[in-house]
């Protein structure tokens, strides 16, 4: 272990200024990477070359890995000084270049390590880690010019590893269909019996763990205007109160029972992919009175509604397949033209939903990106009862015990 390593495992309590933070701006302002990992260490003192394949355990995981447990009552847990020198510690590691996103040896994050020591989402040193991811996200958008390589997960992705519903961005050999959208409108599909998945692939496109998450968010569609409790279609001033509803991917419809029973005026469901379209006709949902269905892509369909100008939303709800976090900044563009000033946008949110500290950093990324659209996102946070079962399909898309309901209204 190097130096830098060695200092990094905290090796004297309590934790002070002077002990750590003079020695750590030494080693980094004499050239020693802040990306310096312990396999290119190891590597180096056996005369070795590092692969690519090798795993990146960087100085920020020794420093994690190395925390005490947190424990408010414990006496060597850290106290308030020894936390704001940890924190200096990671800014000087961070203002060198430190990444945010590596994996260890054992496929860790420096986010799963803290939460591993038992500190809290909440606590400044997690909330550090994600400010650093909010802004190294940010950064790349702008490198990148707009072209958006959004949390494709860490640097190594596992097995089963998968962003949300928004489904992934990570392209997986021989299957495409998660990650390009005209593959996946192309591809079979299946419903099983608590699924409707890819036929081949197995690829999860909907899933009924998901209901209660469905059944909550209907409610956010309908909580400005009307439920099943006042219903809205019954009074005398129809256009005043009438309460219109869009909700973007049928999947198995069930956001969309769910919006039924709350007895709205009109309940607007567009959806791209053919074998649902079919199943829609199949089970009635082209005739409902109060349905209408607008067959195709979003990115048509509602440009085209935008165009008449003459339909507005009191909810939009989104939850696709195989898109990217880019084609949710475009709808953003479209959702401000299509809401009514007091109604509510909502989506599925597996952004980043993989690993907790993705799925935090996407959290205030989204909050950041519709507050430019004099948007405001709030969070209902949800301790997941029923996890996800993956056995019957090929990876999963959410990972996370706590689900983050996104509820966006014009501020
Ligand atoms: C995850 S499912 C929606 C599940 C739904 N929320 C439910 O409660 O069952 C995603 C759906 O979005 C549809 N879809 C994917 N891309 C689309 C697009 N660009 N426009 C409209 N629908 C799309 C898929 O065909 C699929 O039916």
């Amino acid at each position: 272990m190097s130096d830098l390593h060695h200092l990094l495992t905290l090796p004297e309590r309590p934790l002070t200024e002077s002990l750590y933070l003079p020695e750590l701006s030494r080693f980094l302002s004499a050239g020693i990477p802040a990306t310096y990992t312990l396999e290119q260490a190891a590597a180096y003192e056996k005369g070795e070359e590092v692969t690519e394949e090798d795993s990146n355990t960087t100085p920020l995981h020794i420093l994690c890995r190395s925390l005490p447990l947190f424990d408010a009552k414990a006496t060597d847990s850290l106290g308030k000084d020894e936390e704001s020198v940890v924190l200096k510690l990671m800014d000087t590691l961070f203002e060198y270049g430190a990444g945010w996103n590596f994996l260890d040896y054992e496929g860790k994050h420096i986010g799963d390590l803290v939460l591993e020591r038992k500190y809290p989402q909440e606590h400044a040193i997690y909330q550090r880690i994600v400010d650093a991811g909010v802004s190294a996200e940010l950064l790349l958008r702008k490198i990148d010019g707009g072209e958006i390589e959004f949390l494709d997960g860490p640097e190594e992705v596992q097995d089963n590893d998968e962003s949300g519903n928004v489904k992934d961005t990570e392209e997986t050999s021989g299957d495409a269909t998660a990650a390009d959208q005209a593959t996946y409108l192309r591809t079979e599909l299946e419903y099983t019996e608590d699924a409707l998945v890819t036929k081949e692939n197995r690829d999860g496109v909907m899933m009924d763990w998901e209901t209660d998450i469905m059944a909550m968010a209907a409610k956010s569609l309908v909580s400005t205007r009307c439920s099943a409790t006042g219903n809205a279609s019954e009074d005398e001033d129809e256009d005043e109160d009438e309460c219109v509803v869009l909700n973007i991917g049928f999947g198995m419809g069930i956001i969309d029972s769910f919006i039924q029973d709350e007895k709205v005026t009109k309940h607007y469901i567009c959806e791209a992919h053919p074998d649902v379209l079919t199943r829609m006709r199949e089970t009635g949902w082209f005739d409902k009175p109060n349905v209408v269905v607008l067959e195709g892509r979003w990115q048509d369909s509602l440009n085209e509604l935008l165009d008449q100008g003459n339909v507005f939303f009191d909810g939009i709800y989104y939850d696709t397949f195989s898109e990217h976090y880019q084609d949710m900044l475009d709808l953003y563009d479209v959702v401000v033209g299509l809401l009514k000033p007091e109604g509510t946008f909502s989506f599925f949110n597996g952004l980043g939903a993989d690993r907790a500290i993705c799925y935090d950093v996407y959290r205030k990324i989204v909050e950041l990106d519709v507050a430019n659209y004099g948007m405001q996102c709030t969070y209902q946070v949800v301790d997941l009862q029923t996890l996800p079962n993956w056995s019957d399909v090929k990876r999963s898309y959410f990972n996370c015990t706590r689900y983050y309901h996104p509820e966006i209204r014009f501020a």
